[in-house]
């Protein structure tokens, strides 16, 4: 293949319109407002394409969504072919060539960068035999058909890509799609080749379904009913067609799906949804505390993300994070390993962040008796983490971001054992089932959602008494906007900071006057602001606390 330079050119011309803005491929991939985002979007798509030739052509994902953030926002980010997040050795290229395109006066300065990354990688153009292969998901916005548009201009006409475009999905599902549709490919099932959406829909159903039929339960939820809030998002459409699906069995009385206007583009993710759920620690729009024995859960805008709720008789609000889903899954698969033996051979963990509440801490720690590992903050090092270190390697952030990963010994040891005359123990067909139920190649509301029904169901659990297992410290997340967040240095897994110098130790001084009082301060990845998290024992401390931290970070800039 030759690149057709005067294509590349005219494309070039128009569609990049963005000029001299500055970003950075972070946490989340490239996130800002929609209207700065062409040039981007055009370099995305060819870095894709390369990433693909790269790999032998394998499929390898764009996802345009701009998750939990505000309507007017949108954004993109590559998924490499076994569905996980782009390499990191290869977010600087992002990064390059978007700001060659940015910055660049002429198209040539453009093309140069382009050449040098191709021969960098030592990407072969003229394989002649290798096709990249891209597959594109989007979520609810109203920008993205645009943006998808120069996203993809070039992928045919300049690369001669095969582009598989899965129109308005979930970020999970466009992780989910990438991965089966290489599997598909490498076991030659061409006839089934590209993977689609159905395929998703029935493959987490029929995990749900064999679940509850492994422990011979009526497929009914144990909550009387479940709320289900997707933010006015893309969860909303996709989660009724998982609903709708002739196999889900669950009878729809017991379900009721709310803030579902994907189609008001200024709805998304207003006063609803599971960032606002969690920041603000209350009820979203257009849910009134109705039954206290109900329970609730909201995704966010991509549908990556969940969090859970309940009211008490008192229709006080309690929340079911992040934290409490991964407790819930380390208790019960830890049982699970117990009962079928494997408690020695096969080594089960939780991977948190700095955020996590440092009660769920001790929980894991004193009365699961797990590991608990803490990393730095982003998905990507929660499953580095959980995917090396574990067999079964449970990891939330305390948002409700994450999922769990069973390693190949997990797999191989479980089919081993089932395979013996006596194997068929429920134990051992419980984890085989659950391992199906979670999509592990990124977190997932959807997926996360009916692993925590089908816990619940089979534990017999209100949702009070998953609350009790232990007491979240009260706790509060401040963002303090700074001249240059890039001063804001940290160290051990972002728990210290080294930068600037000398206010560590100012905040170490305030952390010591609280009892059980933990804080630290990060700058964010995903917007212009540095983060504070601070804990203690005593609630009507806490503000207090937390300001002192604030009035220190304010200072030192
Ligand atoms: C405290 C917090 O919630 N941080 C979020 C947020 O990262 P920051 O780097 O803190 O902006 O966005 C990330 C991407 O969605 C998510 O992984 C992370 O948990
Ligand atoms: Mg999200």
């Amino acid at each position: 293949m030759k690149i057709d330079y005067e294509q590349l050119r005219k494309l070039y011309d128009e569609t990049c319109r963005t000029k001299n803005v500055q970003y950075s491929y972070g946490t989340a991939g490239f996130r800002t407002l929609a209207k700065d985002l062409d040039t981007v979007m055009f370099t995305t798509g060819i870095l894709a394409v390369l990433r693909s030739l790269k790999l032998q052509g394998q499929y390898v994902g764009v996802m345009i969504t701009a998750s939990h953030n505000p309507y007017q926002d949108n954004g993109v980010k590559i998924v490499e072919p076994d569905g996980s997040m782009l390499l990191a050795s290869w977010e600087p290229y992002a990064m390059q060539l978007a700001n060659a395109a940015l910055f660049a006066t002429h198209f040539e300065e453009f093309y140069a960068e382009l050449v040098k990354l191709i021969e960098l990688e030592k990407i072969d153009l003229g394989a002649s035999n290798v096709a990249p292969h891209i597959v594109v998901g989007r979520d609810s916005r109203e920008s993205s058909p645009y943006l998808l548009r120069c996203l993809t201009s070039t992928m045919a006409s300049v690369f001669h890509a095969r582009v598989l475009d899965l129109g308005c999905v979930t970020t999970p599902q466009l992780h989910y799609i990438t991965d089966l549709s290489n599997r598909r490919e490498r076991e030659g099932d061409s006839a089934l080749a590209a993977a689609t959406e159905q395929d998703y829909y029935s493959f987490f159903i029929g995990a749900f379904n064999e679940l509850f039929t492994t422990y011979d339960m009526e497929k009914r939820l144990s909550v009387p009913k479940l709320f289900i809030d997707t933010a006015n998002g893309i969860g909303g459409p996709q989660l009724k067609k998982l609903l709708a699906s002739k196999d889900w069995v669950v009878p729809s009385d017991q379900i009721e799906i709310i803030n579902d206007k994907s189609d008001v583009p200024k709805l998304l993710n207003s006063e609803c949804g599971a960032d606002y759920v969690k920041t603000n620690q209350r009820l979203p729009k257009g849910l009134s505390p109705s039954s206290f024995e109900s329970l609730y859960c909201s995704f966010d805008g991509d549908a990556d993300r969940v969090v859970f709720y309940y009211v008490d008789s008192e229709l006080k609000f309690h929340l079911l994070d992040g934290d409490k889903i991964s407790t819930l899954f380390a208790k019960f698969l830890s049982k699970q390993l117990e009962m079928a033996n494997l408690e020695r051979s096969l080594k089960i963990g939780v991977v948190q962040t700095a955020y996590a509440n440092g009660s769920s801490t001790a929980y894991i720690k004193d009365t699961l008796h797990c590991p608990v590992s803490c990393t730095k903050t982003g998905v990507k090092h929660l499953h580095h983490e959980a995917a090396t270190q574990y067999d079964i390697g449970i990891y939330f952030e305390a948002n409700g971001h994450g999922t769990i990963i069973f390693s190949e010994k997990f797999h191989q040891t479980i089919e081993s054992e089932l395979s013996k005359p006596n194997g068929h123990t429920l134990a051992l067909k419980t984890l085989s089932c659950f391992a199906k139920l979670i999509n592990q190649t990124v977190g997932d509301a959807m997926s996360d959602m009916l692993a925590v029904l089908a816990t619940l169901a089979i534990l017999k659990m209100a949702p009070m008494n998953w609350d009790e297992e232990y007491k979240d410290l009260p706790n509060k997340l401040v963002k303090c906007i700074v001249p240059d967040r890039s001063i804001f240095q940290t160290t051990d897994q972002e728990r210290k900071l080294q930068n600037p110098v000398g206010l560590q130790s100012k905040i170490d001084s305030v952390i010591a006057k609280y009892p059980m009082g933990r804080s630290f301060v990060r700058a964010s990845g995903t917007e212009d602001a540095v983060r504070v998290y601070a804990e203690c024992q005593d609630m009507s401390k806490l503000d207090q606390f937390c300001n002192e931290i604030v009035g220190y970070v304010k200072a030192s800039v």
